[in-house]
């Protein structure tokens, strides 16, 4: 597109990111009918077209004889504008918005409206890589070794899992300042994983600063995590590309046995009851209801939120609660007990002297076009440091640090839902500010999804309970971030920019000393937010009496052929930004799933009882299954038999 073409579509975003109101349900995909209208069978039906799902659609449908159909309650989007990171945050305030938020919260977000955290999540293929910020990482090796203990299998172990990091990557080296491990890096994978070029004035300091502190410069992908560096991302020159993209956008013509049916919403799984086994999934689509069925596995990969959503609405959670909402209980298991989020403060700002480049947007947009520039990373950030505070006992990180440069703008506001109040205080007087975000990476906290009613149509309910531990680690842990902020002020590098403090007292704030210990303990509980790092809702471990929801072969126990492989199995944190473990997860969950079935298998109940579930003047004689269609793409046309 040329500058022009992109300004019109930043535009248009604008304005819809400006009236854009959060869903309070999902009952756009309500069916006016519901008969059940049967498609007859797949191999394998995955849940969700997301990070996950992408990923294990693209390798299962390398098996030629196995049919797989993805279900995805959104489109696919194909706006040059979501591949702009630059605006990557009007994004979470659009139609490919689930527009989650949590429920009022009592120890953190309380400078937010409602004391509500935003649990932003995307639909569409590629799910939530459609609008994140598109770090790669993978967070601490030592994590997986851990994984393996947790689940008894050693098949985790980070030396086991490293060769599925690789395989995924297409590393490429385009900042030569910044260290590289290349052991540690995949080449000629379907991720394409770069740097931003060129390296930021601050991004610049930020290192220069943290080595003054003794921090390593390092690459957090290679044998430790523990030191500054610049952001991976898994950006293609420059553009956001969505893991739907990446893995199976380039396959998807060349395989038959690959259905991806979207604005499809999957409400129920079908579980036969004697034997204890999923036998396929209800789904709406269109204003109308349909069942499918599989003669191998069910595989939920509706992200953290909605994977342990669809579980309790099919009988599989915690007995109490699933009789409280009137479900009949299949399996009573701890689904949605130990959801895990990352607390995030963005708010501390520091005026400098900082003398910002004078950029304008047209230049901004041409430097675009050419793969570099301020638009090729999402919310203005720069440097990232992980860091283990005092309490870290083990060798993790579990402070991470991101510099930004940011301006005040309503933009936030909105976006973040602050109370202005808040915004306004913490930005104080504060001018020509960057910003020092502090992140737990390893809290111990934990919250809750739980069903709101037995109504698949209705959001889960999402409790964070972010900082809530009962010994105050996390806050503790977080305060010390807070002071690191302020060590790293004063290293040299960064007193050149003569940094300067100008907060307001935070309203609920004023009854402590200023800048007193118990002052930050009450600020960091009203701007910590939700990182949109959440994970472990139906956590993998050896015994579902521990809470364990499925096998380290990513089956729920007690209910067979049902597969969850998705952020929600991640039984502990690994200190950071999920996607790049996500997208291990989801190879593991497809190599784990082809060790299972023989590859020659062809199921006799597909060919007989196989209904082709597309436009039937699409089917050549010779073909087994009908020819791969999205079916949002042709819906609307009424002379073929479409469902
Ligand atoms: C604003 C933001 C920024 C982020 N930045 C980063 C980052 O920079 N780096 C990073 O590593 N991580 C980042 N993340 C987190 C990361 O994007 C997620 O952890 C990751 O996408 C989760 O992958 P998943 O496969 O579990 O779920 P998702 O990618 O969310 O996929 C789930 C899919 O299931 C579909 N679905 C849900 N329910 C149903 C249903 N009932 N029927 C049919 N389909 C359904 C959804 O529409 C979605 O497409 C960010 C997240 C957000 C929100």
């Amino acid at each position: 597109a040329s500058v022009e073409e992109l300004k019109r579509l930043i535009d248009i975003a604008t304005l819809e990111a400006d009236a854009y109101e959060f869903p309070r349900d999902s009952r756009i995909y309500k069916a006016k009918d519901e008969k059940i209208i049967d498609i007859g069978f797949y191999d394998f039906v995955i849940v969700g077209g997301g990070v996950a799902g992408s990923v294990i659609a693209s390798r299962l449908s390398e098996i030629r004889q196995w049919n797989i159909l993805v279900l995805e309650a959104g489109k696919i989007e194909n706006s040059e504008f979501n591949q702009i990171m630059g605006y990557a945050a009007f994004l979470s305030l659009s139609d490919m918005s689930w527009g989650f938020r949590s429920v009022p919260q009592t120890t953190a977000c309380l400078g937010f409206v409602n004391q509500s955290c935003r649990a932003f999540r995307a639909r569409g293929m590629g799910g939530t890589s459609l609008m994140n910020g598109a770090v790669y990482e993978r967070g601490m090796p030592s994590t997986f070794d851990e994984w393996a203990e947790i689940t008894n299998d050693p098949s985790w172990s980070y030396e086991n899992i490293l060769p599925l990091f690789k395989r995924s990557e297409d590393f490429h080296l385009r900042n030569p300042n910044t260290p590289v491990e290349w052991n540690y890096h995949g080449r000629g994978g379907l991720l394409n994983v770069e740097q931003k070029i060129p390296q930021d004035f601050l991004a610049s300091l930020f290192l220069q600063g943290h080595s003054e502190l003794g921090s390593d410069i390092r690459d957090y992908n290679g044998r430790s995590q523990l030191g500054a560096s610049i952001f991976q991302l898994y950006t293609k020159n420059g553009r956001r590309q969505n893991v739907y993209e990446a893995f199976l956008q380039p396959v998807e013509h060349r395989r038959p046995n690959l259905h991806i049916m979207t604005e499809s919403y999957v409400t129920k799984i079908d579980i036969q009851r004697m034997m204890n086994e999923a036998t396929g999934v209800i789904f709406t689509r269109h204003g109308k209801t349909y069942r499918v069925k599989t003669t191998k596995d069910v595989i939920l990969t509706a992200g953290v939120f909605q994977t342990p959503q669809i579980l309790m609405l099919s009988g599989i959670g915690p007995m109490e609660h699933l009789q409280e909402m009137g479900i009949h209980v299949i399996r009573d298991l701890e689904v949605g007990s130990q959801l895990k989020e990352d607390p995030l403060c963005q708010a501390i700002y520091v005026t400098t002297n900082m003398t910002k480049p004078v950029e304008t947007l047209d230049q901004n947009l041409r430097d675009f076009l050419r793969g570099e520039g301020s638009l090729t990373q999402a919310y203005s950030t720069s440097g990232v440091a992980f860091q283990r505070s005092q309490f870290e006992e083990k060798n993790y990180a579990d402070l991470e640090f991101i510099a930004a440069t940011l301006d005040k703008s309503d933009f936030d506001v909105r976006y973040a839902g602050w109370k202005n109040e808040t915004y306004q205080a913490a930005w104080g007087e504060n001018s020509n500010a960057i910003a020092i975000n502090v992140h737990n990476v390893n809290p111990r906290s934990s919250g809750t999804v739980r069903l709101n009613s037995a109504d698949p149509f209705d959001h889960p309910l999402i409790d964070f309970n972010l900082m809530s531990d009962s010994e105050g680690h996390d806050m503790a842990v977080l305060y010390e971030g807070v002071r690191r902020v302020f060590d790293l002020m004063q290293t040299p590098t960064f007193q050149t920019l003569n940094p300067d403090y100008r907060g307001n007292p935070l309203p609920g704030c004023e009854q402590h000393e200023f800048l007193s210990k118990e002052y930050w303990y009450c600020f960091l509980r009203h701007t910590c937010t939700a990182a949109n790092h959440v994970r472990g809702s139906c956590p993998m471990g050896k015994d579902p009496r521990e809470g364990a929801i499925v096998d380290s072969r990513f089956r729920v126990f007690g209910v067979r052929r049902l597969i969850v492989a998705d952020s929600s199995v991640m039984p502990t944190s690994m200190s950071g930004h999920p996607t790049g473990t996500i997208l291990m997860i989801a190879e593991k969950a497809a190599d784990t799933i082809k060790s299972q079935y023989p590859h020659s298998h062809t199921s006799e109940a597909i060919r007989s009882d196989y209904r082709i579930p597309s436009r039937v003047d699409t089917i050549k004689s010779g073909y087994r299954y009908p020819h791969h269609h999205h079916f949002n793409h042709y819906h609307h046309n009424h002379n073929t038999r479409t469902y």
